[in-house]
């Protein structure tokens, strides 16, 4: 199956108050994981805001850390110290005001897709059930999955899955959507159409997002803001303004300032990944019966 849409479909929502006015501080944020003499640190006094109504991108070498800060903010997990708030208060734990969407499906593959979406809301007992299934289909008919409400995740494309899981996190109204790699593992056609689908949706109401992946290409098309970030530990290496106007266009990224901005950094990362293969390339070059001797 292919992605089929890649506009969000003209519905008219209900005023969300909250989207797009909301701020999340990191600050001096650590994490390690093990016990004492093998603890090994992955987060290192992590520092950077997310802006009201901005998508701030994330971006660093695979293994940083990216889903442990993810995690965090979510609130499924704490820092070892520092802090992190959401508009002045302090993240405790999870709260549907912080929403995620990974990289893998979320969706319970033996509900339908409608009763995934509902399924929040009617556990927490929110709204009448009219309301609740009303915002629901006007969600799904949003992210173009109108005619595909009774099907079940099974029997929908990685696409349509990471849009229904948009319309499972956005019935929450959270005050951050967080998105971790949602776009891995999506075949090459599907993924551009996702990126600039999503870009839409975003656009309508900059709700405030962080936005997790590995792609620089995909961060700055997406992004107002990246955060490059170090080898683990995950330290900020880099805070990058993306100065390209809304709606962003996929033209603009043969733009020459594009080019610089990636340039920038990809070398950084290309000297975060070297850092991690320090080690192997020092081994290779002197071969592995050098080491045998001297040891
Ligand atoms: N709960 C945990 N217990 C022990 N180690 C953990 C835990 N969570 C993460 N780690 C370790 O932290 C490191 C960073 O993992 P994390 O998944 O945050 O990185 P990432 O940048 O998201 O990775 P990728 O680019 O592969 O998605 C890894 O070495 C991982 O093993």
């Amino acid at each position: 199956m292919t992605t089929t849409a890649a506009k969000p479909t003209a519905v008219t929502a209900p005023v969300d108050h909250a989207a797009g006015k909301s701020r999340v501080e990191l600050k001096n944020v650590s994490r390690g994981f093990g016990e004492d003499w093998a603890r090994e640190e992955v987060v290192r006094n992590l520092t950077f805001e997310i802006k009201p109504g901005d998508l701030t991108c994330i971006v660093g070498p695979s293994g940083c850390g990216k889903s442990t800060i993810v995690n965090m903010v979510a609130g499924y997990d704490h820092p070892d110290s520092g802090e992190i708030l959401l508009n002045g208060q302090k993240v405790v734990g999870p709260a549907k005001d912080r929403m995620v969407v990974f990289q893998e499906t979320a969706l319970m593959p033996w509900q339908t897709t409608f009763d995934n979406v509902v399924f929040g809301p009617r556990l927490r007992h929110e709204g009448s059930r009219p309301e609740i299934e009303k915002e629901a289909h006007r969600l799904l008919e949003k992210v173009g999955l109108g005619e595909f409400k009774q099907k079940y995740p099974s029997q929908l494309s990685g696409g349509m899955q990471r849009r229904a899981e948009l319309a499972r996190a956005l019935i929450n109204r959270p005050l951050l959507l967080i998105m971790d790699e949602p776009f891995r593992g999506l075949d090459a056609m599907s993924r551009p159409l996702m990126q600039e689908f999503f870009l839409r949706l975003f656009e309508e109401n900059r709700r405030t997002n962080l936005f997790v992946t590995s792609e620089i290409e995909e961060a700055i098309f997406l992004a107002d803001r990246l955060v490059v970030l170090s080898n683990r530990p995950a330290q900020v290496r880099a805070v990058i303004e993306i100065p390209l106007p809304r709606p962003r266009q996929f033209h603009m990224m043969s733009s020459p300032e594009v080019f610089e901005i990636k340039r920038q950094a990809l070398e950084i990362l290309h000297d975060e990944a070297m850092k991690s293969f320090g080690g192997a390339a020092h081994f290779a070059h002197r071969g592995p019966a050098e080491h045998e001797a001297r040891a």
